[in-house]
């Protein structure tokens, strides 16, 4: 995550002041705006809202809003979600703006946060605006272009982000002639009935957790299975990743263990993930989990989603890992494969760490929920292919609360399926590596050994 200095604008680091406003304050603002009137064809209030009588007093104040893409730009008929949180020092220093949808824009940072040209162009500084009104005009400018760059972020820094969110747009309006399935891109998305098991969708629409309890399965404790994607769904999403691939168009891979598969946010598709995040694993996640080990009611603000393939030719397999999100769903899209399941150990920071809990052979349609800390890896695949789509839930709030690093229990004997070559400096201790791996401890010696320590 890359976090940036913005002191003397929001006091302290982003993501870290949010905190501590009189729901008083959160309530004036909702006030405000209704009594506004006048509403402006970029803010939609109402369904958005986070109802300022629940902020209790001594929590983070948001309000959630949308803004409607405007015309004529990429974000043309899409309704994004933007959060607004005010910082402690409110009104002297502005609320803090952060995209809930995922969008590509090179002045939005990573988790959907508005980069300092944004608070330049605002002016809070010299005339502190008290209006969400003008926070929400500057939103929408934001959106129509990008703002000159007043920036303190590092020029370096700005330019890197720049030049990914250009490649990235760039793929996907490329992308967008030969798309199989316009379903799958529509703006706004609709979680098509048909497409989700409708007891599922059912009882997430009425966040209602016993029902929602009622359809998932516990593998082992906090490991949930349900059927989740219908044939239909796993077929269209099939069909697409299978096309985009024959497209040869570039694509950023997942992360540093799979070759095979696409960020999908990339491709075209990231208002259906929101879709899945915020209608699936919002509520699925509160009904699961307690709010310490994810972040709490409407926290799952942005996501990283993307679809792993497994051949016994490609990769063959993952390496035990826990993941950067807070919560992840992992759904099995298909089709045919043998062996290629998914091993749970136990959770980073816990005293089961590197313990192994449960072994789930993965079927098409059926999802799997847990936290990111929980260690997994997937088995290798004997034969056939599989393919799953994963959504990385993640909570800027959380992120901002958690404590850097856990204690790593690594004293206990592990579990042998539970060993990571890729994570754990110990791996020789116990087992001997794989044929051609390098195990952690030579990475590290030859990186010592290059940097002369
Ligand atoms: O293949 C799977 O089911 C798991 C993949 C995974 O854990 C990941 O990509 O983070
Ligand atoms: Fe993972």
């Amino acid at each position: 995550m890359i976090t940036v200095s913005l002191s003397g604008l929001v006091g302290g680091r982003v993501g870290v002041s949010l905190a501590v406003l009189p729901a008083t304050i959160a309530r004036a603002h909702v006030a405000q705006l209704l009594a506004d009137g006048a509403r402006p064809s970029y803010l939609a209030p109402h369904a958005e809202w986070v109802d300022a009588r629940d902020v209790p007093a001594q929590c983070a104040a948001e309000v959630v809003l949308t803004v409607d893409g405007p015309r004529g730009t990429a974000y043309a008929g899409a309704r994004l979600r933007v959060h607004l949180s005010f910082p402690p020092a409110y009104p002297a220093h502005p609320p803090l703006v952060r995209f809930g949808s995922q969008l590509h824009h090179e002045q939005v940072l990573e988790g959907g946060l508005v980069g300092p040209p944004f608070y330049a162009a605002l002016g809070w500084e010299r005339k502190p605006a008290r209006h969400v009104r003008t926070v929400m005009a500057e939103v929408h400018q934001l959106l129509v272009a990008p703002l000159p760059t007043g920036s303190r972020l590092s020029r370096a820094t700005y330019l890197r982000i720049a030049q990914l969110q250009r490649l990235r747009t760039h793929t996907i309006s490329a992308y967008a002639p030969l798309r199989t399935h316009g379903a799958l891109f529509a703006q706004p998305p609709a979680l098509l009935a048909g497409w989700v098991e409708p007891r599922v969708l059912a009882a997430c629409d009425a966040r209602d957790d016993a029902a929602i309890r009622s359809c998932v399965h516990e593998l082992a404790p906090g490991v949930f299975s349900l059927a989740l994607f219908t044939p239909a769904l796993c077929g269209l999403l099939l069909d697409e990743l299978r096309g985009f691939e024959r497209t040869g168009l570039p694509a950023s891979r997942p992360n540093s263990m799979n070759r095979h598969g696409v960020i999908v946010d990339e491709i075209g598709m990231e208002r259906l993930m929101d879709e899945l995040r915020v209608r699936l694993v919002c509520p699925l996640a509160e009904a699961l989990f307690t709010e310490s080990d994810q972040g709490g009611s409407h926290s799952l603000d942005h996501h990283h989603a993307f679809s792993v393939t497994y051949t016994p030719s490609a990769d063959t397999g993952l390496d035990m890992h826990h993941d950067d999100s807070e919560v992840t769903l992992n759904v099995c899209l298909g089709s045919r494969f043998e062996g290629a399941g998914l091993t749970f150990c136990g959770r980073f920071g816990e005293t089961t760490y590197r313990k192994h809990i449960v072994t789930y052979a993965h079927q098409p349609g059926r999802a799997v929920l847990h936290l990111g800390r929980q260690r997994h890896g997937a088995d290798t695949i004997v034969r056939g292919e599989r393919s799953s789509l994963i959504v990385w839930a993640r909570s800027s709030s959380y992120r901002a609360r958690a404590p850097d690093e856990p204690p790593m229990h690594q004293r206990v004997a592990p579990d042998l399926c539970c060993l990571s070559y890729t994570h754990d400096i110990d791996y020789e201790t116990w087992q001997e590596l794989p044929p051609g791996v390098v195990g952690k401890r030579e990475r590290l010696a030859k990186l010592r050994a290059m940097g002369g320590g």
